[in-house]
This record gives C-alpha cells, sequence and structure tokens, in this order.
C-alpha cells in the first residue's frame, strides 16, 4: 500500500497504543476500539472486530477509506463494528487524528448508572472541560453515529461517555486520544471516592468551593494585583 507511505509508523503507534490502554487495565477482552488517520487524511487504521487491545498487529489492523471503502486485509478479519461512528468523527472534525474508545470500568459504572461524570480537578477542567453523556440509540442499543456525531460537532467536546457502554477519548494523535481515555477513567475514580467521602461526613455541593480554570485563577491574581 505505496500509497499510505506513514502505514507502518501509524499502525505500530496504534499497537502500542492500544497495548497501554490493556497494561492500564482499561479495556480487557476483545471490547472496545481504536483508530488512527493517516498523513493522507481520507484514510484511517482501525482494530479488526474481535480482536482484543492486546493482540493488535500489522497484519489484523484494518485500512478503510473515509468514504467506507475497506481495503484488502491479509486475515479474514472485518474493521471493528464501530467503524461507522470512527469515520463520521474523522469526517465531521478535521481536528480529530485518533479516537480510543473503551470500556474501562469506573467510567462505564458512571455510564451505566446515567450520571455524567463530572470534571471536578484542576487537570480535567483544563484538559477536557465537560464530558458529555450520550444516550442509547433509539432501539436500546449501542450508541452509533447517530448518537455521537451532534455530540462532537461541539469542537470543544474531547471526551464523552457512552450511557450503559463505555467512553470515547479523541485527539489530534494517538497518544492525546490515550491520555483522554486515562484521563476520563482517573476522574470517575475520583468523583466516586469525593462522592462517597462528601457522603460519609455528611457534606453537600454547596460545602465544595467554586472552583473555575487557571485562567480565571490568573486574572483574579492580576485583578487582586491591580486592586
Ligand atoms: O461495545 C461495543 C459495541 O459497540 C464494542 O466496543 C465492542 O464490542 C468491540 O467491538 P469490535 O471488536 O470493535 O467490533
Amino acid at each position: 500500500m505505496s500509497e499510505f507511505p506513514d502505514l507502518s509508523e501509524v499502525m505500530d503507534a496504534l499497537i502500542a497504543t492500544a497495548k497501554r490502554c490493556f497494561v492500564a487495565d482499561l479495556q480487557t477482552n476483545a471490547g472496545g476500539n481504536l483508530s488512527a488517520r493517516l498523513a493522507r487524511r481520507d484514510a484511517i487504521v482501525i482494530k479488526p472486530s474481535g480482536a482484543g487491545f492486546n493482540e493488535c498487529t500489522q497484519e489484523n489492523l484494518q485500512v478503510v477509506m473515509l468514504d467506507g471503502t475497506i481495503l484488502p486485509s491479509e486475515v479474514a478479519l472485518k474493521p471493528s463494528k464501530d467503524l461507522d461512528f470512527h469515520l463520521d468523527l474523522y469526517r465531521i472534525r478535521d481536528d480529530i487524528n485518533a479516537i480510543v474508545h473503551c470500556h474501562s470500568p469506573w467510567a462505564t459504572g458512571y455510564a451505566s448508572a446515567g450520571i455524567e461524570i463530572p470534571c471536578l480537578t484542576v487537570q480535567t477542567i483544563e484538559k477536557i472541560g465537560r464530558m458529555p453523556l450520550i444516550p442509547l440509540s433509539a432501539n436500546g442499543g449501542p450508541q452509533t453515529e447517530v448518537e455521537i456525531s451532534p455530540v462532537f460537532r461541539d469542537p470543544s467536546i474531547r471526551a464523552a461517555v457512552l450511557a450503559n457502554h463505555g467512553t470515547i477519548g479523541v485527539g489530534s494523535s494517538l497518544m492525546a486520544a490515550q491520555y483522554l481515555a486515562e484521563i476520563i477513567e482517573e476522574t470517575a475514580h475520583i468523583a466516586y471516592v469525593r462522592d462517597t467521602l462528601m457522603a460519609a461526613h455528611g457534606k453537600t455541593s454547596a460545602d465544595l468551593p467554586q472552583y473555575g480554570t487557571a485562567a480565571e485563577a490568573r486574572a483574579s491574581v492580576s485583578s487582586t494585583a491591580k486592586a
């Protein structure tokens, strides 16, 4: 596939990212999927359907054009069953070059409780801002591009939680998308600890500081200095 000079490099990066996700216990068994855009921009590499994150190889990764054309594969596997939402996100957001979708347990716990994970730490305020909770499809099945794409048409959205399903992190690179998958899971864990401690200590949200962004903090410093 000489028309994709960066193919081997992107495949290696996807394999390494998938292994990092597996080793971090964000994705076990054959669930979840991840993909990356190739340099020519009208094609992606995506995990094959039914393969685990720890079993991605140069031979089984799939190459698909943004128009949906699936290029011949060395093995009898097909692209991920979530291919259509991956393709649609690449079509509607030119800033997205990688997508990591996983079923990380703490975040999927919130997703299954129908609770949007709050961005309550300095890191998540700065790096995520908000993680919309995307409902199941109309028939109660897994979310598709019909439910997912409208949320990501907002260019400020980098992470989302899929009700009863898992998470999506998108980024300009595979590492950026993987970092988001990790922060989503970490934030869900922190939120659970906070919620549990607040309940144990009889605290309510009124007892908590009203936190903002670093820019707001900087602005308050400079306005205080001028006063
Ligand atoms: O949970 C879902 C259903 O969309 C998928 O993430 C999961 O089954 C993995 O499917 P693929 O192996 O990518 O086809």
